[in-house]
């Protein structure tokens, strides 16, 4: 029986993030009260990578906050108890009591309760020539463990950041934890973005059978680090159901339990898997459990 229990009703929030922080957070604000009157039924919003602050290596720090006292949770979860409806919150610098700097997603269920943090595992440091080069761990530090949590009433979902999409442990993790989806915030650019965004995501796809669902702010070329848009929802054939652009957009989709039982019945891998030749990576994973 498919992991999803019942039809979810997604929103993805594809917003420029600006300098100033009050203002990311109206205009986040704004898009959820849009996206509510536009489709009342919803489930679900997602938000990007980094909504609240820019997303620069020289900045993070300035903008972290503590989790949960700080003001961008606080605000979540207000936003998520009223509109009744479950947040997956992109992502924020978190400021953790260890002093370190995280990139750190959180999930609030539609009481407005803190369901999930993942902090991002997999830095993104990367070194094109001709391309471009991004260093995270100059000032963030990575996250230790893999997340995988109840949205009440549907299933399991996993949930990773961004650059975690190209490590296909966490989502293979999740997937054997009986999750139906796997949510990634992100900010792919627009070097890396047309060669692997839509490879990716399609990939983690079909190599677990669930939904792949990706949100990135949207295109700012006049900002430092120029976001490749396109968030999308890929189904669990490897299909693309439904893509933004690069501005500003929302996008709706239905994640459906009947077409997951579908593929994983006619191309039945999750019952292949020898793991008396290779290891579960599920068995001894380390899992969030907030
Ligand atoms: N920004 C990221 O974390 C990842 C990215 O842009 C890429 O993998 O490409």
């Amino acid at each position: 029986m498919s992991p999803l229990l019942k039809t979810l009703s997604i929103a993805l929030i594809q917003l420029h993030t600006t300098a100033n922080k009050s203002s990311n957070l109206l205009k986040v604000k704004q898009y959820v009260q849009k996206a509510l009157t536009e489709k009342p039924s919803l489930d679900l919003v997602m938000l990007p990578e980094c909504f609240n602050s820019p997303y620069s290596v020289t900045e993070f720090r300035n903008y972290a906050e503590n989790v949960p006292n700080g003001e961008t949770t606080k605000f979540l979860s207000e936003l998520a108890k009223e509109h009744k409806v479950f947040i997956i919150g992109g992502s924020i610098p978190e400021l953790g009591l260890d002093n370190k700097v995280y990139n750190t997603s959180l999930s609030f269920d539609k009481t407005g309760k803190l369901i999930a943090k993942h902090r991002k595992v997999h830095l993104f440091d990367i070194d094109i020539p001709n391309g471009i080069t991004f260093k995270e761990s100059i000032t963030l530090s990575g996250g230790e463990k893999a997340t995988v949590f109840d949205l009440d009433g549907y299933g399991n979902v996993g949930l990773g950041i961004c650059y975690d999409i190209r490590f296909p442990e966490l989502a293979a993790i999740a997937a054997r934890k009986n999750s139906f989806a796997m949510f990634y915030p992100g900010a792919f650019n627009t070097t890396t973005g047309p060669l692997h965004w839509h490879l990716l995501a399609r990939a983690r796809a079909i190599d677990n059978q669930t939904y792949v669902v990706l949100c990135s702010p949207a295109r700012d070329l006049s900002s430092g680090y120029h976001a490749y848009g396109h968030s999308l929802i890929v189904d669990p054939n490897g299909k693309i159901i439904v893509e933004a652009g690069e501005n500003e957009e929302i996008v709706y989709g239905e994640l459906d339990p009947s077409y997951i039982d579908q593929i994983r019945s006619g191309i039945p891998i999750t019952t292949q898997r020898r793991f008396d030749v290779y290891d579960d990576v599920s068995v001894n994973a380390k899992v969030s459990d907030i």
